[in-house]
């Protein structure tokens, strides 16, 4: 009898899987055609730049932080359509933050998103440009966005103001030079959540904040759902460094190995396999919980996509 539930249980937690695999394909495909189209219309620039940009911006990748905008703008019931542009730009910070990641300076990386890296194909120099262009044109996209969306001038130069923050030095970059600090010393799991909160938390967290505040959502909600953004930022981080130990080169598109290569701290090397999947499941559930019992806000997908993020395999 026993035996008879769990296997129906795990049918039914299997077809959930399905289907917010297929939900999260679906939008990341309306993302990656309006990310074409939007480079396509680049005119006027060099050639070269224009190439090196599209091939790290359309290689592919999961999408995860422009389908959360989205998915933040359906729960709140607000118009995806609007928030399209937001979802874009955030997409082209975070190519624009792998590309240069990559870079011999850095990690110095060969494949990313299943390719060779940016600079394998273009150089070091078109590398970095490429990238500067990108993280540049993202806050025009996002100004553009906001005009044709018509939001207030308040709710606009809010998000853009937290994109910088959480782009810049108290964020992703700030995050990234403590990260790169940190090589080959032994650090505290304090200093290392410190470090993955800016150099990934941040990035994600503004995904959530800015589909929310296009929503102009209410402040009990905005702080609820920047809880569950850090909360599955640091699960999402903690997935990364456990696929880079176990994960299949073949799916996630990069090396696998390469953390313990640059005797990086991460949650595995700190506290090992079992307690890091650990740790990665109390998050993913405490995420959760926040978003549980607000009005007018209907966070299904949300919590599917938590889920889905806890056993993703790429
Ligand atoms: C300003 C810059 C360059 C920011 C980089 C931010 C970032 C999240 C890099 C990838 O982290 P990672 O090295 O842990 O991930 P991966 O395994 O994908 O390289
Ligand atoms: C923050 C981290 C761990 C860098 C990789 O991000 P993703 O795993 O979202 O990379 P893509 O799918 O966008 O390539």
């Amino acid at each position: 009898m026993n035996g008879r539930r769990n296997h129906l249980i795990q049918r039914r937690s299997r077809t959930k899987l399905l289907i917010i695999k297929d939900y999260i394909r679906t939008k990341a495909d309306w993302v990656h055609q309006a990310l074409d189209q939007y480079t396509q219309g680049l005119s006027g620039i060099p050639a070269p730049l224009l190439e090196s940009m599209r091939y790290s911006l359309l290689a592919g990748g999961k999408r995860l932080r422009p389908v959360l905008v989205l998915s933040t703008v359906e729960a709140c019931g607000g118009d995806e359509e609007k928030a399209l542009p937001f979802a874009c730009a955030l997409e082209m910070i975070h190519t624009y933050s792998l590309i240069h990641d990559d870079l011999p300076s850095m990690d110095n990386d060969d494949y990313r998103r299943g390719k060779l890296t940016n600079h394998k194909v273009f150089g070091e120099a078109q590398a970095i440009l490429a990238g500067d262009a990108l993280l540049t044109e993202a806050f025009g996209l996002m100004a553009r966005g906001a005009k044709e969306a018509g939001l207030s001038a308040d709710t606009a130069l809010t998000i853009i103001e937290e994109g910088a923050r959480c782009a810049g030095a108290k964020g992703m970059v700030g995050g990234q030079v403590s990260d790169l600090l940190s090589e080959n010393r032994l650090i505290s799991l304090e200093e290392l959540e410190s470090i993955h909160r800016r150099k990934t938390g941040d990035l994600i967290a503004f995904a959530v904040r800015m589909g929310a505040r296009i929503c102009e959502v209410s402040e009990p909600l905005l702080a609820a759902l920047t809880r569950f953004s850090y909360g599955l930022g640091l699960a999402f981080q903690i997935q990364d460094d456990i696929l880079d130990v176990i994960g299949d080169q073949k799916l996630i598109g990069k090396p696998v190995g390469s953390d313990q290569e640059k005797n990086k701290a991460t949650y595995p090397s700190l506290l090992g396999l079992e307690e890091s999947k650990q740790k990665l499941m109390e998050l993913t559930n405490a995420a959760k919980g926040e978003l549980l019992g607000h009005s007018d806000f209907k966070p299904d997908r949300l919590l599917e996509i938590a889920d889905y993020l806890l056993s993703r395999d790429r």
